[in-house]
């Protein structure tokens, strides 16, 4: 896993480069300037017209820097420039003066002071747009002109180059209002988590990481919660299957989903159990939707609950369930179950009494145990809310989560000792202990009807044979998004569906295989 930081640690580096290595900061920045240059240059070979916006901090003086390097490399470039002489920090001044005087003497490189919104008119026809505005010394609600500027920047049709954090965004929080929308963001000195996670995973494009000279080993010594998931992760985490296992030992799933109402949901879920790699995967449905799924997949044991005109869980379901809930490794709970009150009561029952061994709980059932929360014990639970189940769990609105989704998320999994799949773009899941690990895998095409009743057994069949929450979450999350992205190319975004999924999983196992195994 890819280890990510916080906005202090990454200035801590900055510090120890400049008061225990006695580097200069003026140094850090040219280093820094040299490999966004470079970057730049090799991505983008035939660019030829580039225009820079600078800021009055050090995030500014990169971008007087990079001017340079580019100018120096025979591209034409135009900065525009927000602070003056005396407001700017000390090596923005120092870069600025240079580019000035260079300016002087080259008819490739020009600098323009910023005074009126008009002037980004000058950005038109520039091929490529580095925004230098604002980077880690950026808090709070961005300020005007900034904020109009990063709006008027963002309606020019021109590749978007971000240098170390998009204009807007809080590298800590992964939020911001108005955000620089980049193709391409190149951070510095390491990895920050924000860039990952909902407002940086929307606005920084390709993410790549340039030094600044003082080599990594600072950060092995920086203490970090928060982790990017790694294909060699998903390697790793696949279970180990022994080759004398039965049908038994692969793993037993239950699942408990679906309805008269959403039938659907239950193949989803059930199917998935068993393309992940479950031994014996048993779906139970009310009596009054048995035939219409028996028919959809052969592989499953399929066992029906209450009379012909049971429609829904309710509580009295729970004596007829009660030895497979025993027997089960691990129960696949919520999709498609529906929200009729008996069945809020069936769920909340199910969690008081504790019978399973460990469970998945995702969609309506998550619903259900919003009344008994704070009571619930959820130890050997993994939950699976997307945002809007999640704001209606801890009772938030969803804007707030956004804003704080690292604490909000933190908080709640070390709270009720739990796995906390927070579904989203990206994926980020949360453990007991207060790591945090956000998913790298997935598309846009995932958000459909369906891809959380996949995932869900996806979780359940890989848990039913690793027998590790963590591992089975983030092993799932991560190959239902892989699934989603090696389809792009024949599926598209538009048509990926859940059955689509399902049917891919061994394929897309099969893919993280060879990707990793010793030849
Ligand atoms: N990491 C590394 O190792 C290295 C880092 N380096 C670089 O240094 C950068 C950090 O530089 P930094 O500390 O000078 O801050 P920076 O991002 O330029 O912003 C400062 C400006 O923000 C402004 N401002 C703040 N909030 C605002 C708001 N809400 N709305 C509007 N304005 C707001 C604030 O204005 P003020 O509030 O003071 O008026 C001030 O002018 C870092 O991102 C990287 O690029 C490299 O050079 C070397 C190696
Ligand atoms: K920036």
């Amino acid at each position: 896993m890819i280890p990510l930081y916080s906005n202090s640690q990454i200035r801590a580096l900055d510090s120890f480069a400049i008061n225990q290595l006695q580097t200069s900061g003026i140094v850090l920045m040219e280093n820094a300037a040299l490999g966004i240059s470079q970057a730049i240059l090799s991505k983008f070979p035939s660019v030829r017209s580039v225009g820079i916006i600078c800021g009055k901090g050090n995030n500014g003086g990169d971008g007087f820097a990079v001017a340079r390097h580019l100018s120096n490399a025979g591209l034409n470039v135009k900065v525009i420039y927000l602070g003056d002489h005396f407001s700017m920090s000390e090596d923005c001044r120092t870069n600025f003066e240079i580019c000035q005087n260079l300016a002087q003497q080259r008819s490739n490189l020009e600098l323009i002071q910023f005074s009126s919104i008009k002037q980004l008119k000058n950005f038109k026809y520039r091929e490529l747009i580095i925004d230098a505005i604002l980077g880690s010394g950026f808090s709070g609600t961005l300020k005007e002109p900034i904020s109009l500027i990063v709006d008027e920047l963002n309606s020019i049709n021109a590749i978007k180059v971000a240098i170390d954090v998009p204009t807007g965004l809080n590298a800590d929080t992964g939020y911001g209002d108005i955000i620089f929308k980049s193709d391409l963001t190149i951070t510095l000195g390491e990895f920050k988590k924000g860039l990952f996670v909902c407002k940086g995973y929307e606005n920084c494009g390709e993410i790549i990481l340039c030094e600044i000279g003082v080599g990594r080993d600072f950060f092995d010594s920086e203490f970090t919660n928060t982790f990017l998931f790694e294909p060699e992760d998903a390697y790793q985490f696949l279970p180990k299957r022994g080759k004398r296992i039965n049908k038994y030992s692969a793993g037993k799933v239950l699942t408990i989903a679906g309805s008269f109402q959403y039938p659907g949901a239950a193949v989803l879920t059930a199917g998935s159990t068993l393309h992940s790699g479950t031994g014996a995967s048993v779906l139970v449905i009310p009596q009054s939707v048995k035939k219409f799924i028996h028919k959809k997949i052969t592989e499953l044991v399929v066992q029906s609950y209450g009379n012909d005109d049971c429609k829904f869980l309710t509580p009295e379901d729970y004596k007829a369930l009660e030895s497979k809930i025993k027997w089960a490794d691990v129960i696949a709970l919520g999709p498609g179950i529906g929200r009729e009150e008996q069945t809020i009561e069936f769920v909340q029952k199910f969690i008081k009494k504790k019978d399973f061994k460990a469970a998945v709980i995702d969609a309506d059932a998550l619903f259900a145990l919003k009344d008994i929360l704070s009571k619930a014990d959820l130890r050997k639970s993994i939950l699976t809310p997307h945002l809007g189940e999640f704001s209606n769990l801890v009772n938030l609105p969803v804007e707030e989560i956004e804003k704080n989704i690292f604490e909000i998320g933190s908080e709640f999994a070390k709270q009720y000792k739990t796995i906390l799949v927070l579904k989203g773009a990206p994926t980020v899941t949360f453990t007991s202990i207060g790591e945090i690990i956000i998913n790298s895998s997935g598309n846009n095409g995932l958000a459909k009807f369906g891809s959380g009743d996949v995932l869900t057994g996806m979780i359940a069949g890989f848990y039913s044979q690793s027998k590790n929450l963590k591992e089975a979450a983030l092993l799932s999350v991560y190959i239902h998004g892989l699934t989603a992205d090696l389809l792009l190319g024949t599926k598209t975004e538009f048509g990926i569906v859940a059955t689509d999924l399902i049917k891919n999983i061994p394929s897309t196992i099969n893919f993280i295989k060879r990707s990793f195994e010793k030849q």
